[in-house]
């Protein structure tokens, strides 16, 4: 039978060639060609569709009061107003398109700046061309990266690998906020706070700097796209680079507009200049490297020169959202976040390689995003449309939703890879231990689109405590929720050099000090009012060490501290028993199921019950340290919770 189907299915395409009965075999016996020419059926190739020209090929609207040819001029206009030279006071020539295309729109745009007085403004820049790459979609920058970025290769799953040079991290020190009347006063300055000042002026120069950098290229890529999933309260961003695999990395971690909205985009709220192939000047005033992340608020504006770590472009929109979220009263926080099948909603806070993106990605619940999030009146929202998932050590067995998200469209970053297979190797940390993977939220299966929930039933608090005196999970006060907020703990080792490092504790404020623009205490009232008047429960889960601090002991395992986040989930613990730990005051649970109870109380674990003490005294001094900048401030205007705050931490 199958035998018989096969042979008719040849035999129709044969008889089909020889229709024409002149017992010449034609092989071109289907319908006749189209095209004349090789050029011309190359041009067939390809369907003309929208994302490259949103604007020009959809269908007018039949409301719409301006004609297509008009609104793409406007946009053209909008690209070279941002691309402008504020010293020679032009935009430049700006076109759509491949400048290696033929086919490239001839539409061209050119703004002239009329502010100032008019002036000589020639200058080679003004006689050529910004080639402008507008959203494209991920298989046109796959071919940009492949053809013209070294170092960007197809992995045997089909992720696009790629190298961020010499920058494999953010680089804090190396931020800049512009101070003026305004900011001196809502920013938080000084000790602690990650806002480090520049003038307007020198803001000017670099951003210049990377403007004239950005249109002396052969071709530029812009982004069009939005943050935040709450409808109320969404900005729209304009990310201008000069790689392909940065349009590609923001097209993964924005929200995607679609054709409609991006139709409908206008002026952006905000917009990123990456030059970060290109240095910026060590001579200029407040400049310490050749790095420079610049933002000012003022203009609406992020210059980056001097690096090309893609995710200095997420966290410092995450920094802006720290900024305008709070003036209308919507806490940003720097957490993960899932909800469970009846809607119980859990945030996920902590420092970096704590388990955001690990613990918030969960087979058994909706993920409504991994790292940036917004609670306002209405509830929870993501403020992304991507996750960035660190790789080093990747399982598929331990993380199959991450492993499965490696696919096509996704960035993989500084990871190693087999040459002949292009199969990565997760366990190489030969470039960096900071690898990571990008990739749109939609592709863990169990995403929720629109990515908003209702309020939070549980908070939950993550540190990698590599002392090992932190225990497992233990449920927090309110007034305890706040102090270890407030501190941000964690403690992770510094890398994998031989021998044993002393573990280094990092406060960040927020658990997210980096990022943070206004004082902490702003944003732990709010965090506390909210907890309060949604019944919220806060939860302290160290991830960390178990059985003895690095070196001794080994990090919990990650099937434990699932079960215990199972735990919280299901409401088992919040009804558990509970006893209380010395020094830090913290309530554990006497078991949990599935796991060895022994574990839940750190000092069973420690072989050495003398060190076990000293290394808690140790950690109690830090976070008492720590903490003495924070004991002159008050806390919302309750006095009363800022006493029990200040009381909530460790006592010895
Ligand atoms: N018990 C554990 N809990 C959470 N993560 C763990 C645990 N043990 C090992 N890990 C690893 O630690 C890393 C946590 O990183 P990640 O979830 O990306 O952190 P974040 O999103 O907070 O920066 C992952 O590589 C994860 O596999
Ligand atoms: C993107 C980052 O965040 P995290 O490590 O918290 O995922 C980062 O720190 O660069
Ligand atoms: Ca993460
Ligand atoms: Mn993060």
């Amino acid at each position: 039978m199958a035998d018989s189907i096969i042979s008719n299915g040849f035999a129709k395409k044969i008889n089909t060639s020889t229709k024409q009965g002149n017992g010449v075999c034609h092989d071109d016996s289907s319908s006749p060609i189209k095209a004349q020419t090789i050029d011309e059926l190359h041009s067939l190739q390809k369907k003309r569709s929208t994302p490259t020209t949103p604007i020009g090929s959809a269908p007018s609207s039949a409301f719409s009061l301006i004609t297509e040819e008009d609104r793409q001029r406007q946009q053209l206009q909008s690209i070279s107003a941002t691309l402008a030279s504020l010293t020679r006071e032009t935009g430049p020539k700006v076109v759509k398109g491949d400048p290696a295309r033929k086919e490239t729109s001839t539409k061209v745009a050119h703004v002239a700046h009329h502010q100032y007085a008019p002036a000589i403004n020639i200058s080679d820049s003004s006689l050529k061309f910004t080639h402008v790459l507008y959203n494209l979609s991920p298989a046109e920058l796959y071919e940009q990266a492949i053809r013209y970025e070294k170092g960007s290769f197809l992995t045997s799953v089909g992720a696009l690998a790629t190298l961020s040079g010499a920058k494999t991290g953010r680089s804090p020190k190396d931020k800049r906020v512009v101070k003026d009347e305004n900011t001196e006063r809502e920013l938080w300055w000084g000790k602690g706070s990650p806002n480090i000042e520049m003038d307007e002026h020198t803001f000017m120069i670099n951003r210049e700097r990377a403007v004239d950098y950005l249109n002396s290229l052969d071709k530029v890529f812009v982004n069009d796209q939005f943050l935040n999933w709450d409808p109320e309260n969404k900005i729209k961003v304009r990310i201008v680079s000069a790689r392909a695999y940065h349009s590609l990395f923001m097209h993964n971690m924005c929200i995607r507009p679609t054709e409609e909205e991006l139709e409908n985009f206008g002026t952006p709220d905000f917009t990123i200049y990456n030059a970060g192939q290109f240095p910026c000047n060590r001579f200029t005033h407040y400049m310490t490297s050749s790095t420079s992340i610049d933002v000012n608020l003022a203009r609406k504006e992020m210059v980056i020169l001097g690096t090309q770590y893609a995710g200095e472009m997420k966290k410092g929109l995450f920094s802006l959202m720290h900024y305008l979220m709070p003036k209308r009263h919507i806490l940003s926080l720097h957490s993960g976040c899932n909800m469970g099948k009846d809607g119980d909603v859990a945030l996920f806070f902590g420092l970096s390689g704590t388990g955001k993106t690990t613990l918030s990605t969960d087979h058994n619940r909706y993920l409504i995003g991994d790292d940036e999030h917004c609670w306002s009146n209405n509830g929870v929202s993501n403020i992304e449309g991507g996750c960035y998932a660190k790789c080093i050590d990747l399982s598929r067995e331990k993380e199959p939703d991450i492993w499965n998200a490696i696919k096509f469209g996704t960035v993989l970053e500084n990871v190693v890879f087999d040459e002949h297979t292009r199969e990565v190797d997760y366990s190489d940390n030969s470039v960096t231990e900071n690898t990571r993977a990008a990739y749109p939220i939609e592709y863990i299966p169990n995403a929720l689109i629109p990515c908003v929930g209702p309020h939070p039933k549980n908070v939950i608090l993550l540190a990698c405590d590599a002392f090992g005196v932190l225990p497992p999970v233990s449920k927090l006060s309110l007034a305890q929720t706040m102090y270890h907020f407030i501190s941000g703990y964690t403690a992770l080792v510094a890398g994998t050099e031989d021998g044993i490092k002393e573990p280094q504790a990092t406060f960040s404020a927020c658990f997210g000090a980096a990022f943070i623009m206004l004082h902490p205490t702003k944003y732990a009232a709010m965090l506390a009012e909210k907890m309060q008047n949604h019944g919220a429960t806060g939860w302290l889960v160290n991830t960390g060490w178990s059985g003895g601090r690095y070196g001794y002991g080994s990090r919990i395992k990650l099937s434990y501290t699932r079960k215990i986040i199972d735990a919280i989930h299901s409401g088992e613990l919040l009804n558990a028993n509970y006893c209380k730990t010395k020094v830090f005051g913290l309530e554990i649970p006497t078991a949990i199921e599935g796991i060895p109870s022994e574990i839940l109380d750190p000092m069973n674990t420690w072989p050495d019950k003398d060190a076990y003490d000293e290394t808690l005294l140790k950690l109690a001094n830090l976070f008492k340290n720590n903490f003495e900048t924070f004991t002159n401030y008050k806390i919302g205007e309750d006095n009363s919770l800022t006493e029990e705050i200040l009381a909530a931490g460790p006592i010895f």
